[in-house]
């Protein structure tokens, strides 16, 4: 599995923790920063990895801001994306099962490292039920033409 993985300032460590578990869990993974600790735009680091998993590139994506809340709005404007705000460990697995969610976005002011690498283990190795939530999820695709 490949993951494209950004953040705003406001993400940058959780980002580093969620980097390191993605390591030691060998799984492959792209930075789409920021490199530093400036002030960003979170809509222009939702952006590039929105597109690349909507694209295929990238099996899944995992953003970070400082609740979540704003890059995970920006990333559902990508046609294709299904991006979930989880900060618990229960919507981590459901949204997986019945969304079939293509990106995590978490908050790094809201949750503690701990919390958010269970969350993230989680989401990745849960499976897509499918059956009754294929219509639904075709109805999400329908929405956006
Ligand atoms: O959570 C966020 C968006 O939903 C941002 O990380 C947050 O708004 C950044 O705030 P500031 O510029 O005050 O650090």
């Amino acid at each position: 599995m490949k993951i494209a993985i950004s953040s705003d300032h406001g993400g940058n460590n959780l980002r580093r923790e969620i980097m390191d578990l993605l390591t030691s869990l060998n799984i492959e993974y792209t930075d789409f920063g920021p490199q530093n600790n400036d002030s960003v735009d979170y809509p222009d680091y939702a952006k590039p990895v929105a597109e690349r998993v909507a694209a295929g590139e990238y099996d899944r994506g995992i953003l970070i801001c400082g609740t979540g809340i704003g890059i995970s709005i920006a990333a559902n404007k990508v046609k294709g994306i299904r991006c979930a705000l989880v900060h618990d460990v229960f919507s981590a697995k459901a949204t997986r099962c019945h969304n079939d969610s293509n990106i995590l976005a978490m908050g790094e002011r809201v949750i503690g490292p701990g919390l958010a690498r269970e969350i993230v283990e989680t989401w990745l190795n849960t499976d897509f039920e499918g059956g009754r939530h294929e219509k639904r999820i075709q109805k999400i695709a329908e929405l956006e033409n």
